[in-house]
């Protein structure tokens, strides 16, 4: 079987919604950090689905005994968020898993080249196996910054198959090297925009993530 890149825009309302609050210009940035609130917590919701690891128990209710689905709490599970924007993401994203650990990478692009460079890497010698990694970050552009992710992750252990990437606006540069690099990886983003400017904004995207989150 040959593995693919596989992009999942779940199509749901609450996801939608928040989306447009996120690319309106006029939205205040107290809103725009809700509305990437609300992001996190619906497309994490999504992005573990066939994930998360269960187990088979047995319970016991007030009647009867009976079988039970139950999360595995021994399967290690990390949560990379990319700052600064990646954090918009995160509270969400811990709210739906408790029990993740908290990796921090901090990344920025040079504004010239667009290049990404590393000045937080919280990640740990190597990642226990089987650790299954969500990554947040919001905008997938020229695809620099996740390539960066990546390496820094794949160096220290963690299979692609078992990460899942959570984004807002994705662009196809990004997709693009991903899915060359990385086949069996699973993006979950809110949509899919149509490309990358000459200053490496995604259009018609939402401008920049990190600034309007923190209203910087
Ligand atoms: O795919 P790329 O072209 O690499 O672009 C994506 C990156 O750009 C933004 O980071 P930025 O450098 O603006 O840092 P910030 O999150 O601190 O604003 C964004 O948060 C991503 O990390
Ligand atoms: O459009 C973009 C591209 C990269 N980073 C952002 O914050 N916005
Ligand atoms: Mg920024």
């Amino acid at each position: 079987m040959t593995l693919q890149l596989r992009v999942y825009v779940p199509p749901h309302p609450l996801i939608q919604h928040w989306l447009g609050v996120a690319r309106d210009a006029d939205t205040p940035s107290v809103l725009f950090k809700s509305a990437m609130t609300e992001l996190g917590r619906w497309l994490t919701y999504e992005a573990v689905r066939e994930w998360l690891p269960t187990e088979e128990l047995t319970v016991q209710t007030p009647l009867a005994t009976c079988p039970a689905t139950m999360i595995n709490p021994t399967v290690p599970i990390a949560i990379v968020p990319i700052l600064r924007a990646g954090l918009a993401l995160l509270e969400s994203a811990q709210t739906v898993l408790p029990l993740a650990s908290i990796y921090h990478l901090g990344l920025v692009r040079n504004e010239e080249t667009l290049e990404a460079s590393c000045y937080l890497n919280k990640l740990p010698a190597q990642f226990p196996p089987g650790t299954r990694v969500l990554i947040t970050e919001p905008m997938l552009a020229t695809g620099g910054s996740i390539m960066m992710t990546m390496s820094e992750l794949t160096k220290r252990g963690v299979d692609p198959a078992l990460t899942r990437i959570i984004s807002i606006v994705a662009a196809p540069p990004a997709l693009q090297k991903l899915s060359v690099a990385y086949p069996g990886l699973v993006v979950y983003t809110a949509t899919i925009d149509e490309g990358v400017n000459s200053q490496g904004f995604i259009v018609p995207g939402l401008g920049d993530a990190g600034d309007r989150t923190f209203g910087t």
